[in-house]
């Protein structure tokens, strides 16, 4: 296999932080270059997440200085080689890919022909969002909804990122979705990607933290690809907004939580009914107790 070296140029005080960022997006381990220019540099298979790997790098460093973390200058290079415009770059990555049984993820920018009859596309640019469909955690929430979804379902998809998930909804066949995102810049991709593919014209997205500000009648259906710490505040929430015998569908779980975040669904009032894992990242399928 392939590696790329990706460096993120920093100042001494964030050198941790920027390396925990490169490790949570599934570096085996970091180097800290503290000589000249501070940076810390990993290395990931150069395969078709790279894109997806430094969108993630990308977002984080983002969100560190939104919230007044100074990480700057913050620069990403790759094999040396600064990545100025990653918006526009990382589009070399991103190709027509067959994700699961069913679907194919297709960028906005290619042509792309369906090669089996029962193949369904899902038209994607999502920009700086989360969800080209390819990483492994959304491949387990698309197999998730290809297993339970009949038709006619009410849905939350809550970090809707890129809104992938709520287009591979509609085109199972689910009725009405109601798509929340915390970060407004993934609201604004998910709405204009929503508009690219014809089945998703009427899902609502709407900004919120976790479900804070959904106000709707309990649904059949709720999926998140969120990482562990956040299902764990989420899953009490979900609790009030899933019809008895509703489906939790999540994942988005590192390995060493895993344990931890059955145990909390357990607590919850959710059967687990099937467990998944794609490399070191485990899906769920829980069902919520029918009341007595
Ligand atoms: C891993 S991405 C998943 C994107 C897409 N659903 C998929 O499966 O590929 C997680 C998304 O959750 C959003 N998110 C993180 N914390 C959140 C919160 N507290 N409330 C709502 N959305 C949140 C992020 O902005 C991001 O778009």
């Amino acid at each position: 296999m392939n590696w790329q070296a990706v460096s993120v140029a920093t100042k001494n005080e964030a050198i941790e932080t920027v390396a925990d960022i490169l490790l949570q997006v599934g570096a085996q381990g970091v180097q800290i270059n503290d000589h000249d220019a501070i940076s810390v540099t990993a290395y990931y298979p150069d395969d078709e997440q790279l894109g997806e790997t430094i969108t993630a790098i990308q977002k984080a460093l983002k969100h560190l200085s939104d919230i007044g973390m100074s990480v700057a200058p913050a620069t990403i290079t790759v094999n040396g080689i600064q990545q100025k415009d990653w918006e526009d770059n990382w589009k070399a990555y991103y190709h027509a890919e067959r994700v699961t049984r069913h679907f194919t993820v297709v960028p906005s920018w290619e042509t792309y022909h369906p090669n089996q009859i029962d193949e369904l596309p899902i038209i994607m640019d999502p920009k700086l969002a989360f969800g080209t469909g390819t990483h492994e955690t959304t491949r387990l929430m698309i197999q998730a909804l290809e297993n339970v979804v009949r038709g006619g379902e009410s849905m939350i998809d809550v970090g809707t990122g890129s809104g992938v998930l709520a287009v591979a909804a509609k085109q199972l066949g689910v009725a009405h979705v109601l798509a929340t995102d915390i970060d407004e810049m993934s609201v604004n991709v998910a709405k204009e990607n929503l508009r690219l593919n014809p089945v998703a014209q009427d899902v609502t997205v709407v900004a919120s933290d976790l479900l804070a500000d959904v106000v709707i009648s309990p649904v059949d259906l709720i999926v998140a690809n969120i990482l562990a710490d956040v299902i764990e505040r989420l899953i009490p929430q979900t609790t009030t907004l899933l019809k008895p015998g509703g489906l939790f569908l999540v994942s988005g779980i590192y390995d060493n939580i895993a344990l931890h975040i059955e145990d909390v669904l357990r607590a919850n009032d959710y059967t687990i009914v099937q467990k998944s894992q794609m490399g070191e990242w485990h899906g769920y399928i829980a069902q919520l107790k029918e009341k007595n």
